[in-house]
């Protein structure tokens, strides 16, 4: 490994555990400007494009300290990206579903911060439960049933011995995993094993047979993701692993948005941002409407860009991108993700008031995540979560038909009350096929967090313009963490 690449390496070691590459912690001073005094300085303007988590963050942040800020966002109804709380079509008062973030873990401590900044109230969102099905092969028993007799399920795969699943790839990740306050950890693991795909480290370190991959993959939902990066499953199982405590915003997560904009002051909806000059002395973000042919020119002293790397392919930059931050706009790897919301008006799935949870199966269905909340006797079921090719599959369908399939796997696994109590209320969220968002989010492919990572979050035009949105972070990609952590970064770098 050559020097460049163990900077590289040590910049990325870095950012996972919000350090400089001197050791000290950021910790602090992003927890400062996001829900405490906010930053000391900023440049007299900014256009920010995109109003997601991360664009809104920062408009708020650069507000606070005198900034004129223009928040320009390509969405004509809306703001909050791929944070979408979905409130209609439902039959029954109160009902929402959660089509993009719906999650928080604890650990996340801006995240954390800023619900409390913003007087939200949370409650505990349960990820499992003893009653939910896990269903493979010919076998289907509850998740109490297999914890109790793993040979219930493991047998459909050929895997002898009573280790579950869970257990299996929990040891396999957590003997691979550094601790988040250890940097030099990460280095060591970026060195070794960067460019490790999980399906190597599960096949060469751990010795996992076919048989037990396909076990793991199937009832740990990695099957679609074991080709993609060893450093993103082992980050993911830091959030989402064993004694995770996660929790939901009560109201919907987009309670954060709304918190946020209040905040943001200015946000033209409808207008997509298609090329950002900074040749001039202010920088110009022209943009379109999306339909139609009008035309509007934004002008400031500076630019964020938010927006996830697929959708930067389009637009222009003059004077073009540097080479390394090109790189990372065509490269930089965002998966597919799908989910298939749908009401029912009573909650069959439920026994003793239990609620939450979610269902494994290995049919089109997946993930079948359950309401952690209450909506009267009914609520919205996301019927189907799923991630990469398992997604691709339902994004190749119409939604009449993501719907009757959806609908019918579930009454397979459940019988009739399924259709009984189906309010015809449904909703079919395509990540990759969503203009604005082109995928879920950024999940790497062996190699990425080093090769591509600096760049994603390196200043242009010497410094006028900046990147934030949660692509740009390396441990918080694909979590509302990230996205907040990005806007931090994003505004100290414009007042330097
Ligand atoms: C299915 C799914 C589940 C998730 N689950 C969780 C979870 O449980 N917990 C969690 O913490 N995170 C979760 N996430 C991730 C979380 O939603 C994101 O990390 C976060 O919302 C990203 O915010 P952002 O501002 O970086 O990007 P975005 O939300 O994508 O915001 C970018 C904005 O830019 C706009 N835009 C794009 N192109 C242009 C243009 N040319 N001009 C103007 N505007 C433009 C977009 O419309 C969008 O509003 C999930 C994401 C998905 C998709």
């Amino acid at each position: 490994m050559n020097q460049s690449t163990r900077d590289r390496v040590a910049e990325v070691a870095a950012d996972i555990t919000r350090t400089t590459i001197d050791g000290a912690s950021r910790e602090s001073d992003y927890l400062d400007l996001l829900a405490g005094s906010g930053p000391s300085r900023a440049p007299r303007s900014a256009v920010i494009v995109g109003a997601g988590i991360a664009g809104l963050a920062a408009a708020g942040m650069l507000r606070r300290a005198g900034c004129d800020v223009t928040v320009v966002e390509a969405n004509t109804n809306r703001v909050g990206g791929r944070v979408k709380t979905v409130r209609s079509p439902w039959a029954l008062p109160g009902s929402l579903g959660e089509a993009g973030a719906m999650r928080l873990p604890t650990s996340h401590t801006l995240a954390t911060a800023l619900v409390d900044d913003l007087g939200l109230e949370t409650r505990p969102f349960a990820m499992t439960s003893a009653d939910r099905l896990v269903d493979a092969g010919s076998a289907r028993v509850t998740r109490a049933e297999y914890l109790a007799d793993p040979a219930l399920i493991n047998g459909q795969f050929g895997v002898d011995g009573d280790r579950t699943a869970y257990d299996i790839l929990a040891e396999c990740l957590s003997s691979a995993r550094p601790s988040n306050d250890d940097p030099e950890g990460w280095r060591a693991h970026l060195e070794q094993y960067g460019e490790w795909s999980l399906r190597r480290w599960l096949v060469e370190h751990c010795g996992l047979s076919e048989n037990e991959l396909d076990l793991v993959g199937t009832l740990g939902n990695t099957t679609a993701r074991m080709h993609l990066s060893l450093t993103h499953s082992l980050l993911s199982a830091g959030y989402l692993g064993g004694g995770a405590r996660l929790v939901e915003v009560v109201g919907g997560t987009d309670r954060m948005v709304d918190g946020l904009a209040e905040r943001a002051g200015r946000v033209r909806t409808g207008w997509r941002a298609v090329e950002v000059d900074t040749t001039g002395p202010e920088a110009a973000v022209r943009c379109r409407r999306e339909f139609g042919t009008s035309e509007r020119e934004f002008r400031a002293d500076t630019v964020i860009v938010t927006c996830p790397h697929p959708t930067l392919r389009y637009i222009r930059f003059t004077p073009e991108l540097s080479y390394g931050k090109q790189r990372a706009v065509t490269e930089l790897h965002y998966d597919a993700a799908t989910k298939i919301l749908l009401e029912f008006e009573s909650r069959w799935w439920e026994k003793d008031g239990a609620e939450g949870g979610a269902d494994v199966t290995d049919g089109p269905l997946r993930n079948i995540v359950y309401p952690s909340h209450p909506v009267g006797d009914g609520g919205v079921v996301i019927a189907s979560y799923t991630w990469s090719d398992d997604a691709r599959g339902w994004d190749s369908l119409p939604e009449g038909e993501c719907l009757d399939r959806s609908l019918r796997s579930l009454a397979e696994l459940y019988g009739p009350v399924v259709q009984d109590s189906f309010t015809g209320g449904f909703h079919v969220q395509s990540w990759a096929r969503n203009a604005f968002a082109g995928g879920e989010a950024a999940v790497y492919v062996p190699g990425q967090a080093v090769e591509i990572g600096p760049e994603t979050r390196s200043p242009e035009a010497g410094g006028r313009l900046v990147f934030a949105g949660d692509g740009t972070s390396t441990a918080y990609r694909c979590w509302i963490e990230g996205a907040l952590e990005s806007a931090c970064r994003a505004v100290e770098q414009l007042a330097r």
